[in-house]
């Protein structure tokens, strides 16, 4: 097997959105040791590389990516690689910018945002314009116009002003001159009235929100899509949660709710109106001013106009929510100010936060954190001398003054009073117009790198996927699945400890497997290997004589069901809990009850208020409910509010969601780990005796056959017994292999672990 499959990145941007001849060819060039993306480019020469052996705290600066600004001009391979590349700080202090952090407009993230948008823009644009084409053409049009609806108004206070300045200067009171002044300011507000009308008329606003939920909807569910195809191995690499969460703040950006130095997409068609408003006080200056004199009057208006503004750019930043975060201290302190966040919002986490009163403990370490990372702190905060403010002070007056002399030098032209006016607010709204649209353009840059990550992440391709060339449809033997292990051998990300180490048996299609051994020896982590929700590292898995990395994890996944220890409480109704153990069925109320039976559990639905209506509370304290509305008069319990339940009856929720496909003729692998450890005994052999006729198949006897494979992992050795063959783990290995006889005539560990439990 090719260690390729130990990089969930090797399959990135391989897919559709690109053009073939810009994807790399992840495949052909992956290499384990060096990563999928170490083929030698002089830009990214060192890029973070996902590996399953170190997680994100243990990233070094040995293996930190070269600085992209002083790598320069051969343009990245990818998006993804332009991506991962912005994400280097220009300092050489090893740290990373962390997910969404604000990159700096240096020349070499704006030649990376350059590389993005060039490939993702048309991309976006084609998929929103094919939509809706003649809707997106009508809102983009009408940018285009709304921009220069100010400079018309700018002509007719002009209008006005000459009117008044000839009257005055004529000194005749001609009817021609009256009319054309009332006329000039009837057309003013009437103009203005157009404008304001055509701006708010339902048919513009509707349209442009028509367009701006298409293109929400649109990435929303391409984001969903996506998420829901990508495996555990996957999102486990600490790189691809990252651009995950680039990827989502650009979704999010869409509703307008990015937060801080995030410009949403929409905000984008502001900038084509902040042009044409720019192109026509452009063209209005250049109608007015001429001459030498003027040149020097315009020079000096702009430079009075643009001080404030030069002015506050210039201004050192004393605390920025969006500055980049570069050094190993900020990015603890970021993690560290995050995790206290998460803590205190965390509902799972209310009943110990409440019982060890953590709460003062999480909003002191979180505020220190946050004062530190937006330079809150004290000893950060540097008060400016009065020396200096009046040094501003005196600028700025200066500065002040500097604007009359445009007029005074234009006085000396022949230009009219109308003309001067609309002279001055057009430098005025220029100047105004490029500092908006500069401060536009630095927060698209940020959105540029973001709407990469999303891109980039659209063609992530789920680690487990099989390659196109070796994958094999998975065909299905009639007395169950065939599983064979050979040298398994498997690590966490970011453990150094292997949890699996050359685990190697044969288990024959029907038989039954109970796993034993003592805790953290293993054995959930060989189910889940098993189960395909893992990968292993090394060493060989074969079901059915047939790789197991050739398969489509879908498709064994259809053949088998499973109750894990860890299992899921969905935030939902006792039906809703059951039925996803098989979606087809999920609104049928006899396959419904049918499982819920199996599992023993039939007690449980009758006493619940709503029978299998009864929503569930997930963390099992209903009774604590701070909810108000929760709570009907009298303190009687709203329909909709939710039971809590206790850990067997949870644990017979989880076991009807797996028997609900369990008796499937596709299913062949039945996987149950510590599924009665909460159960008393008696409900522990009932089930055991369910699991064991569910597997000899619909109407056998209880010498038929088995139909499909057993495999459960427990502790309770009377259990164990029942099975074919037992497998003892010690250390992440199968130390002892055989029948309980065997096992226990061998007089080894299982042998002593059974004696102590009996
Ligand atoms: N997600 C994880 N990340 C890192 N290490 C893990 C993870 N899950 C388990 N481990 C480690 O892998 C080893 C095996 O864990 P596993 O859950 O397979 O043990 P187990 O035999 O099922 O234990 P128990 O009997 O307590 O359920 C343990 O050392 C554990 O700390």
């Amino acid at each position: 097997m090719s260690d390729s499959f130990n990089d969930p990145l090797h399959l990135l941007l391989c897919g559709s959105l690109w053009p073939k001849s810009s994807s790399p060819d992840c495949l052909a060039q992956f290499d384990f040791d060096s990563g999928p993306l170490a083929t030698p480019e002089p830009e990214i020469k060192t890029e973070p590389e996902p590996d399953f052996k170190r997680g994100l705290g243990s990233r070094h600066l040995d293996d930190h990516p070269s600085q992209a600004s002083t790598l320069p001009e051969p343009r990245p391979r990818s998006v993804y690689h332009a991506w991962l590349a912005s994400r280097v700080p220009s300092c050489q202090n090893g740290g990373y910018i962390t997910a969404g952090a604000q990159r700096p407009l240096t020349r070499a993230n704006l030649r990376l945002a350059h590389h993005i948008a060039e490939l993702c823009v048309p991309q976006m644009i084609r998929i929103f314009w094919r939509r809706h084409p003649f809707r997106a053409f009508v809102m983009v049009a009408f940018s285009f116009v709304r921009g220069t609806f100010p400079v018309f108004k700018g002509f007719t206070h002009a209008l006005i002003i000459n009117e008044v300045q000839s009257l005055l200067s004529s000194g005749h009171y001609t009817w021609s001159y009256l009319i054309r002044l009332i006329g000039a300011e009837l057309l003013a507000p009437g103009c203005r009235k157009i404008v304001r009308f055509v701006r708010v008329s339902p048919f513009f606003t509707n349209n442009e929100h028509f367009v701006q939920n298409s293109a929400r909807f649109l990435v929303e569910y391409q984001q969903m899509e996506q998420r829901v195809r990508l495996d555990i191995p996957t999102l486990s690499d600490p790189t691809v949660r990252d651009l995950l969460a680039e990827s989502d703040l650009f979704v999010s950006s869409f509703q307008g709710a990015g937060g801080f130095g995030l410009l949403s997409p929409f905000d984008l068609i502001r900038v084509f109106s902040l042009i044409s408003e720019l192109a026509s006080h452009i063209f209005v200056l250049s109608t007015i001013s001429y001459g030498p004199l003027s040149i020097l009057a315009l020079f000096i208006s702009f430079l009075s106009a643009a001080y404030p503004f030069v002015q506050s750019s210039l201004l050192p930043r004393t605390y920025g929510f969006d500055a980049p975060v570069y050094s190993e201290v900020e990015i603890s302190l970021t993690e560290k100010q995050e995790q206290m966040r998460q803590l205190s919002l965390s509902d799972t986490h209310r009943p110990e936060v409440m019982l060890f009163g953590l709460g003062p403990w999480i909003l002191q370490t979180w505020a220190a954190a946050r004062q530190a990372v937006l330079g809150l702190n004290s000893s950060q905060q540097s008060l400016r001398s009065p020396s200096s403010i009046f040094s501003h002070l005196n600028v700025a007056e200066i500065i002040a003054a500097l604007q009359n002399l445009p007029f005074v030098l234009m006085l000396q032209t022949s230009t009219s009073l109308g003309s001067l006016a609309l002279y001055r607010s057009s430098v005025q709204s220029i100047v105004y117009t490029v500092s908006t649209l500069f401060i536009t353009l630095q927060m698209a840059v940020q959105g540029v790198f973001l709407m990469g990550a999303f891109c980039a992440s659209m063609e992530i391709e789920p680690f487990l996927k099989p390659k196109n060339d070796t994958r094999v449809t998975y065909k299905s033997w009639s007395g169950g699945m065939k599983i064979e292990a050979r040298n398994l051998s498997y690590t966490y990300p970011g453990c150094t400890e292997p949890a699996l180490r050359n685990v190697s048996f044969t288990l024959e299609a029907g038989e039954t497997l109970a796993v034993v051994g003592y805790n953290g020896s293993g054995k959930s982590t060989l189910g889940k290997v098993l189960s395909r929700i893992v990968d292993f590292n090394s060493g060989e898995l074969l079901i059915n004589d047939v790789d197991v990395r050739r398969y489509e994890p879908a498709e064994l996944h259809r053949a088998t069901t499973a109750v894990f220890q860890n299992f899921c409480k969905y935030n939902g109704t006792v039906a809703e809990n059951v039925g996803v153990g098989y979606i087809p069925d999920l609104d049928r109320p006899a396959a419904l009850r049918r499982a819920v039976r199996l599992a023993e559990g039939d007690h449980i639905v009758r006493s619940l208020p709503h029978g299998i209506n009864t929503r569930l509370d997930t963390l099992g304290l209903d009774s604590m409910s701070y909810s108000p509305a929760g709570m009907g008069a009298c303190g009687a319990r709203a329909p909709w509010a939710s039971h809590g339940l206790s850990g067997g009856e949870w644990q017979r929720i989880a076991l009807a969601r797996a028997f609900m496909r369990a008796h499937k003729p596709e299913v062949h692998f039945l996987l149950f780990d510590e599924p009665t450890s909460a159960l008393d005994a008696h409900a522990q052999n009932k089930i055991f005796q369910t699991i064991d006729s569910i597997a000899r198949g619909p109407g056998a006897d209880g010498e038929a056959p088995r139909v499909k494979t057993v495999l459960f992992i427990t502790h309770r050795l009377s259990v164990a017994r029942r099975a074919d063959k037992i497998a003892m783990m010690e250390h992440g290995s199968i130390t002892e292999f055989g029948t309980h006889d065997e096992l226990l005539k061998r007089g080894g560990s299982y042998a002593a672990l059974y004696h102590a439990s009996v």
